[in-house]
């Protein structure tokens, strides 16, 4: 039996990893994991249940059992903890970084693997995370790392929230970014480095149309 593709996307925050995959999804017509809205509900949910972000003992069964369901209406997705919408909140940085002190922690990650794995379904499966090429989906048919410069990356991120109607300062944003990349690429499991098989994408100077075409005819070269 021909096994299920995998494109996998990985990157920094901010490197334009949501958009490419959801681009990809939507003309390959595959289904999509947004691994780090995974993390970022669960940074929720422990806040939720008051338990604080370097308590592995108790985040663990919270990961294992976590309550949530992505739901996908058109092109609209909407994601729900414990019965709650959690879309715009879980895209805040301060979410972002509580979920990126969650995602350092060894069982943790291990807790939500499974759950991860259970994306791959056909026709195909176009994954978007840290850590999606080198530890979820090592088998991927096509690994693509995303990156672009630290400024540029702020500078997205900054038009994006103010799009949302969220009140950020750039220099705070740079700042968080930068401590949140140190942690991502510090931690001993499963840290942010391309897999040695990854096309490396560097989008600074490109448009989204440009990121995408070239991630087209790196996964046509993969003969997907
Ligand atoms: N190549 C690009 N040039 C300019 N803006 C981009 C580019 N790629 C993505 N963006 C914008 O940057 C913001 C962050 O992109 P996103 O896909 O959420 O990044 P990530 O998932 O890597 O954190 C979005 O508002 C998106 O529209
Ligand atoms: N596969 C993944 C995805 C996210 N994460 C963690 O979750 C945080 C939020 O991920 P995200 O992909 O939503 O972040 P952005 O790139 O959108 O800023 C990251 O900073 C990582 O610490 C991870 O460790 N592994």
């Amino acid at each position: 039996m021909r096994s299920i593709p995998v494109v996998t996307v990985d990157g920094p925050s901010g490197a334009g990893k949501g958009t490419l995959a959801s681009m990809l999804a939507n003309h390959l017509n595959w289904h999509l994991l947004d691994s780090g809205a995974l993390y970022r509900v669960l940074a929720v949910a422990t806040e939720h249940h008051g338990i604080s972000p370097a308590d592995e003992e108790a985040i663990v069964p919270l990961a294992s059992g976590l309550d949530v369901t992505f739901e996908t209406e058109g092109d609209s997705r909407k994601i729900v903890l414990e019965g709650e919408d959690v879309t715009d909140v879980i895209r805040t940085e301060e979410v972002g970084s509580v979920a990126s002190q969650v995602a350092a922690l060894p069982r943790v990650r291990e807790a939500l693997l499974r759950r991860q794995r259970a994306f791959e379904q056909a026709p195909g499966l176009i994954a978007d995370g840290r850590d999606m090429g080198t530890v979820v989906f090592p088998e991927a048919v096509a690994k693509i790392f995303l990156t672009a410069s630290a400024e540029a990356r702020a500078e997205r991120r900054f038009n994006q929230l103010k799009e949302k109607g969220m009140s950020v300062k750039l220099s705070r944003l740079l700042s968080d970014i930068k401590a949140r990349d140190e942690r991502d690429t510090q931690r001993i499991v499963a840290p942010l480095v391309p897999a040695e098989d990854a096309f490396e994408l560097d989008s600074t100077a490109l448009s989204i149309e440009q990121v995408f075409e070239k991630a087209v005819e790196f996964i046509k070269s993969k003969h997907v």
